[in-house]
């Protein structure tokens, strides 16, 4: 099995994203994360750039002792002596120096000609090198520069004591197929290439920085380098954590394994998030939030049945703790009837296929159905009485308006299967809905309480309403919810008119027998 080094540069190429700017503690506690994951090289910043990030790279030199730590360097001397006082203590001292090898920069960003960029390139690596023990050198947009020009360079750069050469896809150019050439290319025609370790640096411009790291990693890469997340320069660096795991994941296909600790991923995808700012995309590769999550009912049914019918990736292989069947529009029985049982519910049947139906019209209504809300449909059906004649709350309509009396018009389908219509007024839309109620009500109840409050967050939330009333000596409470406060009111109105009519109901059999 083939050992691939990682080179993770969140905090130099990726905080080269857009509005991430971290501070020296950020950056070293980003830095111990890396090292409790096994990054192999991490790169702490860019040391002459400026006073903070040299003073973030020593810091980070000083404390890391797991993984070898590196700061970038222009192909100029000031770069490398700022870079060795910032590194000059670290475990193994590493230098990694860049210059451009395309004709496009060369020629507009740089304005020299290739035999300028190649003295330039050995003259610094050979200043380095009396240093470092580590030299990595790496020809910037390698993917757009001549293969040939490329293979004059490298062979230079190496008698000049680099230890790594990298070949970035500096602006995410290449494809999987020219990438993965390029490698072998550089391996058949550099004569002292065996001397160092070659390696891939993908940007995801096109999306294909992970497939161009693997395909780079099949032509004979053996060091890779991306961000956790993805982040960095535009539209980020190839994402660490998609690579290792694929590794894992497809090791009968790629026959290589890196030394990083999965089980962290989870937890490093995390602080980096937190403290870059920078969000992870719920639908991200393997640290996305809903990596693990399975809403369609056809895939829940079938990962209850067998994870591994639709998980490729145990969660726990991440540090995630288990996977989540978050239940929506698209869920279907099999694991409404889970989550049930998780909630504590023992369910009929009918009762279960009731709820069931309650819960799929309210996903029709509200963006997302939260475990409150599952709890409470589960309740109502759960201390729902059956075959007890009830009164039905059909229909509601209030009129409300700040200079007019609210007035209720209520449909109620009675005990005796009439349906029953009454209107009337109130101080405010719920006493109307109360008075209009207790007018159809032929048995005499008083109203004790009433108390509303919302259940969960949002501006759909369900609203949970609480009603107390006395009949004949008996007080019942009863509790009605919906997606309006008024609705809830009602509902919550009649179900403790059901449950003490029940009750009184029972208390006269008592007497009688
Ligand atoms: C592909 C990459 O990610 S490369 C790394 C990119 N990262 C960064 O640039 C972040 C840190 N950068 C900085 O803080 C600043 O750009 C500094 C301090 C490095 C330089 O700042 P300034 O001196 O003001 O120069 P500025 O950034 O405007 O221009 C870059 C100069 O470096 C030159 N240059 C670019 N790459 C290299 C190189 N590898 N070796 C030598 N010179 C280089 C450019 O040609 C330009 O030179 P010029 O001033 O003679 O025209
Ligand atoms: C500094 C180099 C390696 C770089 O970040 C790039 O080419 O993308
Ligand atoms: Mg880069």
């Amino acid at each position: 099995m083939q050992k691939i080094n990682i080179f993770d540069t969140t905090l130099r190429d990726g905080e080269q994203s857009i509005g991430v700017n971290l501070n020296e503690l950020e950056k070293l506690e980003i830095a111990k994360q890396l090292e409790r994951l096994g990054v192999d090289i991490m790169e702490a910043g860019f040391p002459a750039s400026s006073k903070g990030d040299f003073q973030a790279v020593q810091t980070i030199a000083k404390s890391i002792r797991n993984s070898s730590v590196t700061g970038l360097a222009r192909a100029h001397k000031q770069d490398i002596d700022i870079a060795w006082d910032a590194l000059k203590d670290s475990a193994e001292p590493r230098l990694h120096i860049f210059l451009a090898t395309s004709p496009i920069h060369m020629t507009y960003k740089l304005q020299k000609s290739p035999e300028e960029v190649l003295a330039s390139a050995v003259e610094a690596v050979k200043y380095a090198k009396q240093r470092f023990p580590q030299v990595q050198w790496s020809a910037e947009d390698a993917s757009r520069s001549d293969k040939w020009f490329l293979v004059k360079i490298i062979t230079e750069v190496i008698k000049a004591g680099a230890t790594v050469i990298n070949l970035p896809d500096t602006v995410g150019y290449s494809t999987p197929e020219e990438y993965g050439n390029l490698f072998t290319f550089i391996q058949q025609n550099v004569p002292n290439i065996d001397q160092v370790i070659l390696s891939a640096h993908c940007h995801d411009d096109l999306g294909m920085a992970t497939a161009n790291s693997l395909s780079a990693i099949e032509n004979g890469a053996r060091q890779i380098e991306g961000t956790i997340n993805g982040i960095g320069e535009r539209a980020g660096n190839a994402a660490l954590e998609e690579i290792a795991v694929a590794l894992h994941i497809r090791n009968d296909y790629y026959k290589a394994k890196t030394g990083l600790k999965l089980k962290e991923i989870k937890h490093t995808s995390q602080l980096i998030s937190k403290l870059t700012g920078m969000v992870v995309p719920g639908n991200k590769a393997v640290v996305g939030a809903n990596a693990f999550a399975h809403e369609s009912g056809i895939h829940q049914d079938g990962v209850l049945k067998e994870a591994s019918t639709y998980e490729i990736i145990t969660p726990e292989l991440i540090g995630v703790s288990s996977n989540s069947l978050p239940l929506g529009k698209h869920s279907g029985r099999h694991a409404f009837k889970q989550k049930a049982f998780e909630l504590g519910f023992e369910l009929t049947p009918e009762k279960l296929k009731e709820a069931f139906d309650s819960f799929k019209a309210l996903t029709d209504r509200k963006k997302e159905v939260t475990e409150d809300d599952l709890f409470t449909i589960l309740t109502d059906k759960q201390t729902e009485q059956i075959n007890v004649r009830t009164y039905e709350l059909q229909n509601i309509q209030v009129q409300y308006g700040t200079n007019n009396v609210p007035t209720a018009t209520v449909v109620v389908k009675a005990p005796d299967g009439r349906f029953l219509e009454e209107a009337a007024t109130g101080a405010g839309s719920v006493e109307a809905i109360y008075n209009t109620l207790s007018r159809m009500i032929v048995e005499p109840i008083e109203l004790m309480d009433y108390k509303l409050q919302s259940i969960g967050s949002g501006r759909d939330a369900l609203a949970d309403a609480y009603v107390k009333v006395k009949y004949d000596g008996i007080e019942s409470g009863g509790r009605g919810s919906a997606q309006d406060v008024l609705e809830a009111s009602a509902r919550a109105y009649l179900n403790a008119v059901n449950r003490v009519i029940v009750q009184e109901e029972i208390k006269k059999e008592r007497l009688q027998v």
